[in-house]
Order: structure tokens, then C-alpha cells, then sequence
């Protein structure tokens, strides 16, 4: 059996249990998902000050995770708030969902836009894509301007919202494919595909599936140089 620590960052336990629901309807039948929620942080990550403090929560995800001897981390969160920290922490495989559904598309298309939440949280996205060496491949990063706990509010009418916006790529940004750039958004990544006619990726999926892969591989996070366990000292603990 292999034991996916699928994480999210933010402290909202009704996004844990949509996110685990979909790693768990993308997982391989042998793949055992275990969902855990941030217990120090934010409610909802939307900026730069919500990461910081949610990848403190996400760390002790990870400590617990390891302590039970999962096999893989996924950080379901699209800013992938503390992922190197969380490679340095783990010996283990560690993807955030951001890093994995931008993968995922430069593989079924040359171009890809990402459609997230707030447009104060594009320039998180935007700074990822250059980290991973995506610039050439994302063509923007589109924001429909609903915020991550309305994401499953009725009026919200955030599947409507996404389709439009999705269109909009479509027409105007010369891509192939969509990465839905929020964890919140993972259950509605089936219905746009299909109704769109292209790749519409979520990045739960993709992580899940990519760790089933590294963990089939037999790659473990290397600790030797940079991602080494971080160095012993006193650290103020939660
Ligand atoms: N772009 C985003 O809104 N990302 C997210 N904020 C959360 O709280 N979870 C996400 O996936």
C-alpha cells in the first residue's frame, strides 16, 4: 500500500475534506490517502502573509505525516507555501500542486493559463511558474475574483464564473490547456474539461498521481546538498 500525506495549508477542515475526496478519486486503488489539515496558520490562504504563517501549520502536517511513515507529501495548496522547506524536512517526496499541474499541462500542451482565485494572489503564481522554469510555457494567470471560502457557496456561482473566464483564455491567450489554480477548485476541474473540450488540470490530481510515480520510481527527496535535513538548533516550536 503506498501512503500519501495530502495536506492543506489553510485551516479550514471542509476544504480538507474536498480536497482529500478528489486525491483520493484521482489515487491508484492500492494508494491509501490520508488528509490532514493546517492547525496553525490562516483559514484561507490569499497572500503573501497567509503562506508564511500557513507553511508553519503545513510543516507539522509534514512531521506527522513522516512520523507515520507515509510514503509521499502533497502540499494542496496552489501557492505551494513552504515546499522547499518541506523537501529539507522529509525524506520522502514532496509536491505541491502547483509545481505538479503546470507540469502536468507542459505535457499535454505547449502553452497553458492558470485561472485562480483573488486577483491579489496572480503575482503568487506568476512568481511559481518563473521558479519552475514555466515562463515559456504559462501564458498568463487569470484571477475570477471569488474568494477560496465562497469557492463552494451556490451564489457564488463560481462554476459559471471559471467557464467564462476559461473562455476567455481560450480566445485570447493562445494556449491548450488550463491549470484551475486553487485546491478548492478540485472538484470542478471534470465538468470544465469537458465542457471547454481541453485539458482543465487540477493540481490535487496531478500531485497525487505525480507521487504515486516518484514513490513507484523508488526517488526519494535527495539530502545531499541543498535539500539536506535542516541543521540542529533551538527553534521555537508550536
Ligand atoms: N490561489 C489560492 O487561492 N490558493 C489557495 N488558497 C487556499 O487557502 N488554498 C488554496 O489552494
Amino acid at each position: 500500500e503506498t501512503v500519501i500525506n495530502v495536506i492543506n495549508p489553510n485551516m479550514t477542515v471542509t476544504m480538507t475534506e474536498l480536497i482529500a475526496k478528489a486525491a483520493q478519486a484521482s489515487a491508484s486503488p492500492h494508494t491509501r490517502i490520508v488528509g490532514r489539515t493546517a492547525r496553525f496558520g490562516a483559514a484561507s490562504i490569499e497572500g503573501h502573509y497567509d503562506e508564511a504563517i500557513a507553511a508553519v501549520g503545513m510543516l507539522k502536517e509534514v512531521e506527522a505525516g513522516d512520523a507515520e511513515g507515509c510514503h509521499a507529501h502533497v502540499i494542496a495548496c496552489f501557492g505551494d507555501p513552504g515546499l522547499l522547506a518541506a523537501r529539507e524536512l522529509s525524506a520522502v517526496p514532496v509536491l505541491g500542486i502547483a509545481e505538479a499541474a503546470m507540469h502536468a499541462a507542459s505535457f499535454v500542451a505547449t502553452h497553458f493559463s492558470i485561472v485562480t482565485t483573488l486577483s491579489r494572489t496572480k503575482v503568487i503564481a506568476e512568481h511559481l511558474a518563473r521558479n519552475y522554469g514555466m515562463e515559456q510555457h504559462c501564458r498568463k494567470v487569470r484571477a475570477v475574483d471569488v474568494a477560496v471560502l465562497d469557492l463552494d457557496k451556490p451564489e457564488a456561482n463560481v462554476r459559471g464564473t471559471l467557464l467564462g473566464e476559461c473562455e476567455a483564455a481560450l480566445r485570447e491567450d493562445g494556449i491548450g490547456a488550463i491549470v484551475l489554480g486553487c485546491a478548492g477548485m478540485a472538484d470542478l476541474a471534470q465538468d470544465l474539461s469537458t465542457e471547454l473540450g481541453i485539458p482543465v488540470i487540477d493540481g490535487v490530481a496531478a500531485a497525487v498521481r505525480f507521487a504515486e510515480a516518484l514513490v513507484g520510481l523508488g526517488l526519494k527527496t535527495s539530502k545531499h546538498g541543498d535539500l539536506a535535513f535542516p541543521l540542529p538548533k533551538a527553534r521555537t516550536t508550536l
